[in-house]
């Protein structure tokens, strides 16, 4: 996956996710403010102000939601589409500009990079001190989240705070994304570097699929 591969071309995307957005396959995205992040983000006394990451956006809702709580938010997201459509959808100047491998989008206090989580480093910015993740670890195959929980870390620092919102399937086997990833598996995956904890296990829908809602603490002494 590369930032070269989100060009809006005609031709079918190579990535599942690119082909998603050009054929607008976005069941995923939602139309307003995901009610966890509302109801749990106040409890997590994270200070306004606080710069939050939020991996694998999307054109996320949730992220204007966070700017108006006053936290300059930063999206990864490898679909230029869906970078376009962000800021078509918002109010206010969009800015624009590049830095390496991303292509960048600045409207008010959203920036939003589009590329590859996997080809964005902590020295690409001053610092981040908060992150959300709505179906962003579920979006990804098995072999590839322990990269990402890994990558995370990397870009926290100790005592960093965040939201997390994984899908579990109460039926039977489903072949994603996004992938169903069981409680236990997410602790395996995050649990050396963050504390965790569950905040709320949401009721499953009719598609059998169940939200649960995570605390994470960045471990290791504060710098
Ligand atoms: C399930 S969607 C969730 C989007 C968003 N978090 C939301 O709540 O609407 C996953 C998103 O991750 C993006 N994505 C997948 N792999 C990525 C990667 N390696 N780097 C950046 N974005 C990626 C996809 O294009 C897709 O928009």
């Amino acid at each position: 996956m590369s930032a070269q591969d989100t060009t809006m071309d005609a031709t079918p995307a190579s990535d599942p996710w690119l082909a998603r957005w050009q054929e607008g396959r976005i069941g995923f995205h939602l139309p307003a403010t995901h009610s966890a992040l509302e109801r749990w983000w106040p409890r997590l006394e994270i200070a306004a102000g606080a710069k939050v990451l939020v991996p694998l956006c999307g054109k996320s809702l949730d992220m204007r939601w966070l700017a108006a709580q006053g936290y300059p938010v930063l999206g990864i997201e490898l679909a230029r589409q869906a970078c376009e459509q962000f800021v078509a959808e918002g109010a206010g100047d969009v800015s624009r500009y590049r830095l390496e491998h991303f292509e960048c989008f600045r409207q008010g206090m959203v920036e939003l990079w589009c590329g590859d989580f996997f080809h964005f480093h902590i020295d690409h910015v001053d610092h981040l001190d908060a992150f959300y993740d709505r179906a962003a670890l579920i979006a990804l195959p098995p072999a590839t989240r322990q990269r990402y929980a890994f990558h995370l870390a990397q870009l926290l620092p100790p005592g960093a705070r965040g939201l997390l919102i994984s899908l579990e399937r109460q039926t039977e086997q489903h072949q994603g994304p996004p992938f169903h990833v069981a409680e236990d598996e997410i602790r395996q995956l995050l649990s050396a570097n963050f504390t965790l904890e569950v905040l709320e296990r949401r009721a499953p829908d009719e598609r059998g699929l169940r939200e649960t809602v995570w605390s994470l603490v960045r471990k290791g002494p504060r710098r």
